[in-house]
This record gives C-alpha cells, sequence and structure tokens, in this order.
C-alpha cells in the first residue's frame, strides 16, 4: 500500500493537442507505452481513466489508437516528458500488427481481466512472448494488471494466480477495479514511467538478456538482467535522433500499409 500511495502524486497528466509542426519531436522524443490485453479487458477503460478520470460509459472496441500528452511536476508547470499511449486491438486477428507495434514501445501495460481465465492464460501463453520476442535484447518495462476486481463473484482468477505471474515475470503486480477507483490507473502509471526514468532510460541503446526456461512449452520462468548498457555518452545525439526518426517512419508506413491491408479485408 505504501508503494501506491508513493507513486500516486508523482506526475500531473495533461491532455496535450499536438501542432502539427510539433508533432515529429514529439513522436521520436515521447516514453512510448502501449496497453495489451485481451479483448474487453479494460485497455481503453485504462487510458479513459488517466485522461478522463473515468472509464468510458459504453464498450467501443478499438483498433489502434496513439494519445499522446505531457508529464508535469506535481506542480503541475513544469513539462518533464511527453508520453505516447498506443491503445491495441484485443481481437485475434490483430494480433500480428499488434506483435509489430511491441517492437516500437518501452513500457507495457499488461491487463487480464479476473472474471476471465482466458484473458488471464493469454498474458501467460501469448502476449508475454510476443514481448520478448519483438523486443529481443532490447530493454523495456511492464506491469501486469488483473482489472475488474469489482465482479468478485465471478472471479476466475485468483489474486495470488496473478502475483505468481508477474512473480515468474520480474514485474509489478496490481489489481485493480478501473471502473469503482479509475485513479488507480494514474498509480499504476507514474509507476511505470519513474521506473523508466529511474532506469535513465535511453531507448534503444540499453540491452537486456533474458533467460526463458524452455524446458516447458510456454514461458514459465522469465528473468530478466539488465546488463551491456552501450553507453549513451558515446554515440553522437544528432545519430540517435536520426535511428529514432527512421525507426518511426518506418514504422508508420508499415503501420499504414498494414491499415488499408486490415480495411480491405474487414471491409
Ligand atoms: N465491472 C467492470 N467493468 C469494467 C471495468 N473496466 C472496464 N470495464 C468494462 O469492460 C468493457 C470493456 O472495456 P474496454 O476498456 O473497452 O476494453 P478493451 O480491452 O479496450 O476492449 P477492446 O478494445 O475490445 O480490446 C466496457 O464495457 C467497460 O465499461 C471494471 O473495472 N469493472
Amino acid at each position: 500500500m505504501s508503494s501506491i500511495v508513493q507513486f500516486e502524486n508523482a506526475y500531473n497528466i495533461q491532455s496535450h493537442k499536438i501542432q502539427e509542426n510539433e508533432e515529429n519531436d514529439i513522436e521520436v522524443n515521447s516514453i512510448k507505452l502501449m496497453l495489451l490485453g485481451k479483448e474487453t479487458v479494460g485497455k481503453t477503460s485504462f487510458k479513459s481513466c488517466l485522461l478522463e478520470g473515468k472509464i468510458p460509459d459504453e464498450h467501443i472496441q478499438t483498433f489502434i489508437d496513439a494519445y499522446y500528452f505531457d508529464l508535469r511536476e506535481s506542480s503541475g508547470k513544469e513539462i518533464v516528458e511527453y508520453v505516447r499511449i498506443q491503445d491495441s486491438a484485443g481481437q485475434e486477428e490483430f494480433q500480428l500488427i499488434i506483435e509489430q507495434m511491441i517492437f516500437y514501445n518501452n513500457g507495457f501495460f499488461i491487463i487480464y481481466s479476473i472474471d476471465d481465465y482466458d484473458s488471464f492464460q493469454q498474458v501467460q501463453n501469448q502476449i508475454w512472448q510476443k514481448i520478448l520476442t519483438s523486443k529481443q535484447d532490447q530493454n523495456f518495462f511492464a506491469v501486469l494488471i488483473g482489472n475488474k476486481k469489482d465482479l468478485e463473484e465471478n472471479r476466475k482468477v485468483s489474486f495470488m494466480e496473478g502475483q505468481n505471474l508477474a512473480n515468474k515475470f520480474g514485474i509489478p503486480f496490481h489489481e485493480v477495479s478501473l471502473k469503482n477507483d479509475p485513479k488507480s490507473a494514474k498509480v499504476i502509471f507514474n509507476q511505470l514511467v519513474l521506473s523508466i526514468k529511474k532506469q535513465e532510460y535511453q531507448y534503444p541503446y540499453y540491452t537486456q538478456q533474458y533467460m526463458v526456461e524452455s524446458n516447458q512449452s510456454n514461458i514459465s520462468s522469465v528473468s530478466q538482467t539488465r546488463s551491456k548498457m552501450n553507453s549513451i555518452h558515446s554515440i553522437d545525439p544528432k545519430f540517435q535522433k536520426q535511428v529514432l526518426q527512421n525507426e518511426n517512419k518506418q514504422y508508420r508506413n508499415q503501420q499504414i500499409q498494414k491499415e488499408n491491408n486490415c480495411c480491405c479485408s474487414i471491409f
């Protein structure tokens, strides 16, 4: 509980309307976070709680959405960081695109719903594997969230199952009800952003090693060791920016292509 209080007021979150001339800069320099989880677990709700202070009135299926906003010190005056949160579709047909998008994000809110065992199994058997495959030796941060704890009478995933899984992954765990306690989104968000900042996060020049026990069909144990940090100081800042810009351009093109393909097959 004490850690929750500690994180709650770390940053003010302000929605920020992006001007065309600053879009590129923000895209390049922002902390990039992504919401992952099966459909209807509460990914969009998490984003809405952060930016609007409550879950949406109705469920609208997400395809891919990105939200930009700035973070200010708790006084609310000074902007300390820009953040992009990418919402993603939980539906099976979009999983290939999501795998590609994971590569371009550094922080992940991995969400399941406590009344939906399948959503928990997807985290174990698919989502975590996708992150590891996609990020490979790149640094990333993640938190596991068991949502909808107000639906206690329909609970299918116990608190301990959630906690044990997070322990295996080596990431923090929270059980929440975004519906009853929308502020919990801000607490979790602040925790993730702070851990990114505390690691002096400089995407993509950190590396991380994963040791995955391969004697089971799915990941049963993952330990993470932050290692071999390439010295950011030895890299020319102009070069860093150019690399990031190119990556972002590539990603955007891929996204547009995929979106077009998807539109064709859906409509
Ligand atoms: N009871 C309860 N319902 C919730 C909670 N959080 C979200 N919901 C509801 O769950 C439904 C799905 O929420 P969304 O946030 O749209 O889920 P999503 O994961 O973004 O769904 P997709 O976009 O389809 O992948 C909505 O009807 C929400 O109102 C919660 O804490 N408790």
